[in-house]
């Protein structure tokens, strides 16, 4: 498979394929003691900058993240900067004994209370399999309190890879998380990835895995042609409820994020509406009009039997569609017909969504949102500070976590208008839920703190821009 460095730098691996990863590597001629010389000294480089000479002490575990660990150690005492390892086990690998040979400074055994400025976390990687006894938490947790600045090295040890659950409670925060060869699912999924702090990524040569889950990254939209017009770039009917404020919010996203036209099905107009918000009345005209290039189904909706009766008739037209909302607390299988589709759901409407097609409310989120995604054919995108996008043929997209701020009421219709205005633009259901997670995410970061979903949905514009 061809070594594409950006591909590179967004796939996550879990811990199997990360393994088998590696083998091939070795299996290719690169020895893990080569791996591990990559690993450390690329991580070893990044602790050299932040602790700009300042003391830095390194804990090491029995297996190969605590192998890093030595070759950290050894780069730094290269460089001059002051080091010292706190030996909380003896290696138990091959590869990780000979990096402790190769170290020529300071250590000393696993119960000494070292005071430092930056502390490296190399007790345990992708290999913890179970939590920390009390003597290695104890040890990690006095450490830490007596370290201001923490990196954990791989993923921060206790935090188990593949899921992002801690194994213990009250681990340290990390101010800085050096992932090596690749991303794995801990970096991105809640409560670990938000005791991670910084990530950063250090390359080791892993290749592209096929069917790896990606890490959502910037789009590319392009500035419509020269001979484009309102129809051409996508027009947006918009079916929404008695609500107005979840209509108004999704328009105010859907007119900035690139449909040509935003068309609102609703029995009145709402106060405030845009000007630039069309409305009919006449839900059957919209649905019947060639020049519907999408649909956003569900804001403000409510769901009584006239709402579920709406959803049916408007999914009926078979236009590529979001269904957001109470939308999703009506859908029910027999109202799909095979067009793109979107499923915006947080949490609560998740576990709706698996009640209606019959799927158990368990597992890892992006498990369950496969499993949607499986089940409906459509694009799932699985809302929370650590959102997964899902698609019907297994493609998985992780988002870096978004903004706390963004969990205030009306930011999820934002993003409903967002998706479903780049599906109005290109009719592309799982490339319309990346482009408009990313857009949503960076509009919060655009617009900082403590915003309203109203002022989010304004600087989708912005975060447009970001991407021509
Ligand atoms: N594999 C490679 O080519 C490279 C790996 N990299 C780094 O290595 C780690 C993964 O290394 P691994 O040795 O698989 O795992 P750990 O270092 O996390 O340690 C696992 C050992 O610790 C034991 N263990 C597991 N949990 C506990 C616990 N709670 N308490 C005590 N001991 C524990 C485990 O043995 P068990 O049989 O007891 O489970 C292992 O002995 C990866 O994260 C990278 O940092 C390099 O980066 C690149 C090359
Ligand atoms: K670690």
């Amino acid at each position: 498979m061809p070594r594409s460095r950006d591909r590179l730098l967004t796939q996550v691996l879990n811990v199997a394929q990360m393994h088998a990863a590696e083998q091939a590597l070795i299996a290719a001629g690169t020895d893990v003691h080569q791996l591990m010389q990559r690993a450390g000294r690329g991580a070893g480089e990044w602790v050299r900058r932040i602790a700009a000479g300042r003391p830095v002490t390194v804990l090491c575990g029995p297996g190969n993240n605590g192998g890093d660990g030595w070759v950290i150690a050894e780069y730094l005492r290269e460089h001059g900067n002051p080091v010292t390892v706190v030996v909380a086990r003896e290696p138990g690998t091959g590869a990780a004994k000979t990096a402790r040979s190769l170290y020529r400074g300071a250590a000393v055994p696993g119960d000494a209370a070292v005071e430092g400025e930056v502390l490296v976390d190399c007790l345990f990687g992708s290999g913890l399999t179970r939590g920390l006894s009390d003597d290695l938490f104890e040890l990690l947790a006095c450490l830490a309190r007596r370290h201001p600045h923490r990196i954990a090295i791989d993923v921060p040890s206790g935090v188990e890879s593949d899921s992002g659950r801690p194994l213990n409670a009250g681990l340290p925060q990390s101010t800085l998380t050096i992932a090596l060869g690749a991303w794995k699912h801990a970096h991105f999924a809640m409560p670990a990835c938000a005791m991670m702090g910084v990530l950063r990524l250090v390359d080791i040569g892993v290749n592209e895995v096929p069917g790896a889950a990606r890490v959502l990254a910037r789009p590319s939209i392009s500035v419509p042609a020269a001979d484009a017009h309102k129809y051409r770039r996508g027009m947006l009917g918009i079916v929404a409820g008695a609500m107005p404020g979840a209509t108004i919010l999704a328009s105010t996203a859907a007119l900035r994020a690139g449909a040509g036209y935003v068309k609102l099905a609703a029995s009145a107009a709402p106060a405030n509406a845009p000007a630039e918000l069309v409305v009919t009345s006449d839900l059957s005209a919209m649905l019947a009009d060639d020049r519907l290039a999408a649909l956003l189904v569900g804001p403000g909706f409510g769901r009584g039997d006239e709402a579920a009766r709406i959803l049916a008739r408007s999914l009926h037209a078979a236009r590529p569609s979001v269904v957001d909302a109470d939308g999703l607390m009506l859908l029910r299988p027999a109202m799909l017909s095979g067009t793109p589709m979107v499923l915006t759901p947080h949490d609560g409407e998740m576990a709706a969504l698996e009640r209606a097609f019959d799927l158990p409310a368990s597992g890892l989120r992006r498990e369950r949102a496969l499993a949607l995604a499986a089940a409906s054919k459509a694009v799932v995108v699985l809302k929370g500070p650590d959102s997964v996008i899902a698609g019907p043929e297994g493609e998985l997209v992780v988002s870096p976590r978004a903004s706390s701020w963004l969990s205030v009421a009306g930011t999820g219709d934002v993003l409903a208008g967002t998706i479903a205005s780049r599906l109005a633009v290109h009719g592309d259901a799982m490339r319309a839920a990346e482009e408009g997670l990313w857009l949503h995410g960076e509009a919060a970061r655009i617009v900082g703190s403590a915003f309203t979903a109203g002022e989010l949905a304004c600087a989708v514009r912005a975060a447009v821009e970001e991407c021509l």
